[in-house]
Formats: C-alpha cells, sequence, structure tokens
C-alpha cells in the first residue's frame, strides 16, 4: 500500500511540476503570436541544431551553421525548441553540453535574418519566441554547460548564460555586441548575466560590449573555469570529465537536485520551501534511497 501511495504522490508532484517548468512566460496575453513567428523564422533557413543523447545521461546539443560562425538561423531557432521540449522528455537525462561546430561558440542571431524581421512586431514576437525558450533551457532538470570555443558574441552570448556553467578554452571570447548594434539583450540576456555576476559588472559588460577572454570570466565567475584543451575533441571531452563529476548517481537524484537549486533561485523563499518539499516526496522512499539505506544497513 505504501509503495502505491508512494507512486501516486509522485505521478501528481511531477505532474504539476512539469506542468510549472513547462508554462510559458508569453502567450497571447502579451500580444504573443507563436504560430505567427514560426511562420517567419520558417523562412530563414539553414543550419541545424544536432542533439546527441549519451548513455551516460548527458546530451551534448550543438550549434551547426559553422560557415556562418553558428548563426542562429530561423529554422535552428526553431530546432533549439523542439531539442529543449525532446530534453525535458529525457527521463534518463542528467547533464548537457551545449558547444558549436568547428570550434567556436555562435555569433549571435543570423544577421540576414535579423535584417529582414526588423520591423517591431517580428522583433518583439522573435524576442519572446527566444526568451520562452532560453528560460525552459535554463529549467531543464539538467546540469548544463555551455562550452566556449572561439566566439560566444550576441545572442550567442546570451545563450551562455541560460546554462547552469560556462567553460572556456584558451583564447575564446564572450562578447555582448549588442550595444555596437543599437540594441541591449532580448532573449532575456541581460537579466540571467545579473544574477550570474551582480548588477555592477553586468553593467560594464553591456556597456562597454567589450570582449571577455578566459581570464577575465573567471575572474568574474562569469566562468567554471579554463580549459587546457583548444581542439574541438579535447575541449569536449574535458568538459564531459567536468560535467560527470556532478552527474555521478540516478538521474532522478540528479534531476531533483536541479529542481531544488532551480526553485530556491528563482522562488520567493516560502514557494521555493514549498517547491523543496514537493521534490522532496518525489525521492523520499523512492528506488534511490531505498537501495542506499540498504547498502548503509550492509556496512554496518
Ligand atoms: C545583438 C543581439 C542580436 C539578437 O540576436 O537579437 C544578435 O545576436 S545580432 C548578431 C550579433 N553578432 C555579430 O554582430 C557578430 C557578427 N560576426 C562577426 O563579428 C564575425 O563574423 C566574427 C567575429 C564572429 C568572426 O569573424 P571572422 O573574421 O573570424 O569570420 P568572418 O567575419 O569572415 O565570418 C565568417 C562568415 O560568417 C558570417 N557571419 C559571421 N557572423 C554572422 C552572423 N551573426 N550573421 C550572419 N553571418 C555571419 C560572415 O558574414 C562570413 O560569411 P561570408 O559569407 O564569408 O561573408
Amino acid at each position: 500500500m505504501a509503495v502505491f501511495l508512494w507512486r501516486n504522490l509522485f505521478q501528481t508532484t511531477k505532474a504539476r511540476m512539469l506542468q510549472q517548468r513547462r508554462a510559458s512566460l508569453y502567450n497571447g496575453a502579451h500580444d504573443y503570436d507563436e504560430e505567427l513567428i514560426k511562420k517567419k523564422l520558417q523562412q530563414f533557413a539553414g543550419g541545424s541544431i544536432n542533439l546527441s543523447k549519451e548513455h551516460s545521461g548527458i546530451g551534448i546539443l550543438t550549434l551547426n551553421n559553422s560557415r556562418l560562425m553558428n548563426a542562429f538561423t530561423g529554422t535552428m531557432m526553431l530546432e533549439l525548441q523542439e531539442r529543449v521540449t525532446e530534453l525535458e522528455n529525457w527521463k534518463d537525462g542528467k547533464g548537457l553540453i551545449i558547444c558549436g561546430a568547428g570550434n567556436t561558440f555562435c555569433s549571435g542571431s543570423d544577421l540576414n535574418a535579423v535584417k529582414a524581421i526588423s520591423n517591431s512586431q517580428d522583433g518583439m514576437n522573435m524576442c519572446m519566441f527566444m526568451q520562452n525558450t532560453l528560460t525552459r533551457l535554463m529549467r531543464l532538470p539538467l546540469i548544463s554547460i555551455a562550452l566556449i570555443q572561439g566566439k560566444a558574441l550576441g545572442g550567442g552570448a546570451e545563450l551562455t548564460t541560460a546554462c547552469d556553467f560556462r567553460l572556456m578554452t584558451p583564447g575564446s571570447e564572450i562578447r555582448f555586441v549588442h550595444k555596437h548594434m543599437g540594441l541591449v539583450p532580448g532573449w532575456g540576456g541581460a537579466a540571467r548575466l545579473v544574477r550570474i555576476i551582480g548588477s555592477r559588472a553586468a553593467l560594464q559588460l553591456l556597456s562597454r560590449a567589450h570582449g571577455v577572454d578566459p581570464e577575465r570570466a573567471l575572474h568574474l565567475g562569469l566562468s567554471e573555469g579554463t580549459l587546457s584543451s583548444s581542439d574541438e575533441t579535447g575541449s569536449l571531452e574535458e568538459a564531459r570529465a567536468w560535467l560527470s563529476q556532478y552527474t555521478e548517481g540516478p538521474a532522478s537524484v540528479i534531476q531533483a537536485v536541479k529542481k531544488v537549486v532551480t526553485a530556491g533561485r528563482e522562488l520567493p523563499l516560502e514557494a521555493a520551501l514549498r517547491t523543496e518539499k514537493d521534490v522532496f516526496g518525489t525521492v523520499w522512499g523512492g528506488p534511490a534511497n531505498l537501495e542506499a539505506l540498504t547498502r548503509r544497513q550492509k556496512h554496518k
């Protein structure tokens, strides 16, 4: 009977939390027309967003448009949303590494597409589309890393802030170029940057729009570390090794860890405590917990 009750509580809690996590920031009430912007983005084809879900529980998400320094075309924005939905449903997932093809990260939006959607309605819809997607990416119950090789510029710099951690290769650069384009971040990069490095450092990065090298990123707390390898394969191996120190253990527990930290980061205290209680209820008396207790008893 106890197992039945646990399973029932688990399913109910899980469904409610999943619904909360996937709830979009913007909908019709915000003049957001997702179907309209999807049709518009579909017109700007090129590149792809590839996802490889490894047996280890680590996913590798690759921005693949190396001819244009992995600039985001319209169809890549649509594919990013599809991959995030796939990752939200990955029950065995524990970690995620986002990287770019051709040993460079991402040079932001495809400027050809940007020029074509420079009117207000399309611009605002693209902004809300990408904020919805990057907020869902940030809230994935996976421990995520942006592996920054080469350049992470504009929207590419914003994408790095939607990951839990950033690792940089020697000579790589994060640059919020927005000011030089008469813009400010629109994909949520400013709001997340303030929460990562603080408002004073964020104001300096956005107002100077200079490149941030690995040493300065470390100093600011924007990067967790500088990898030793500069090549594509070597740096990905290093990133896998770095991430695997945090993803050891059952996927259900790693996902629960990310959920309680996300709640603590984003919610007011009492709501965070209630979410923590709900997440606790999904693992207390669960398979991993019972197995650990059995192991402990054997050691007595
Ligand atoms: C600001 C926010 C906004 C948003 O999303 O809302 C954006 O992100 S707008 C885009 C902001 N990004 C940029 O302004 C970066 C533009 N690119 C560069 O500064 C350079 O390309 C750089 C530094 C990334 C690499 O320079 P490098 O000399 O190594 O290579 P090339 O410049 O010759 O680039 C190779 C090839 O790629 C094309 N390219 C690069 N970035 C983009 C881009 N964002 N959109 C479209 N195309 C891009 C570049 O034109 C070259 O193509 P080619 O046909 O050979 O001219």
